[in-house]
């Protein structure tokens, strides 16, 4: 497990600051490894117990809040588990949300881009009209694993108009090495394993 390099961060859960150690050890103790899922060979993190343990939930979404510093104008969040986290975050900041969806669910025009993940393949969309130009956008999902998702989606903001000032993900599976698909931008992420 390999700890953000930042200090220690504003939250709210016990009244004083939350370390970066300390939030590592609260995603740790709720995600659950189950082996061959979606497809043997995969390891998959499922991180639905932290979404359920309310206290903890609110501990990371304060976290996320704050570690950006308030510094980005809207949050988008990557379909589906990636709503969760940005509508919280969103909320919580009082900041707009735009989804960045899975094809074909959109209604309006868009933007879309096909990519591949761990264990599949897939197309996301945002609407092409999402962001006001230059709109300061922090890019949030639960895991970036081989990081196709987290590329198409900072691909998609960017031909939208928006500018990635961010981007948190919960726990990023370094053995994957999605940073390598990200250009070398930096990744916020709460858990490293
Ligand atoms: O780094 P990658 O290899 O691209 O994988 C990461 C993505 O995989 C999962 O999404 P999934 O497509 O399974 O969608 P879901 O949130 O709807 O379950 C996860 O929520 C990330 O978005
Ligand atoms: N191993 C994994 N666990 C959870 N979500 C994922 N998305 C891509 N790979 C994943």
């Amino acid at each position: 497990m390999t700890a953000p390099s930042h200090g220690p961060i504003a939250g709210r859960v016990g009244g004083g600051p939350v370390t970066p150690a300390a939030v590592s050890e609260l995603i740790t103790a709720h995600v659950v490894d189950v082996p061959d899922f979606p497809k043997p060979g995969v390891g998959f993190k499922d991180l639905t117990p932290l979404f359920a343990d309310g206290p903890a939930f609110a501990q990371v979404i304060d976290v996320i809040a704050t570690e950006h510093g308030g510094a980005f104008d809207v949050v988008a969040g990557i379909e589906a588990r990636g709503f969760v986290l940005a509508a919280a975050v969103a909320y919580a900041s009082g900041a707009g949300l735009v989804p960045i969806r899975k094809a074909g669910k959109l209604p309006r025009e868009t933007v879309s881009a096909a990519y591949a993940l761990e264990y599949g393949e897939a197309v996301l969309e945002v609407h092409a009209d999402a962001f006001e130009p230059g709109a300061r956008v922090l890019l949030l999902d639960d895991v970036l694993a081989t990081g196709g998702t987290a590329a198409a989606a900072i691909s998609l903001v960017e031909q939208a108009g928006g500018e990635i000032v961010g981007f948190s993900v919960l726990m990023e599976l370094a053995f994957l090495d999605g940073r390598a698909r990200l250009g070398g931008r930096e990744v916020h992420a709460l858990l490293t394993v």
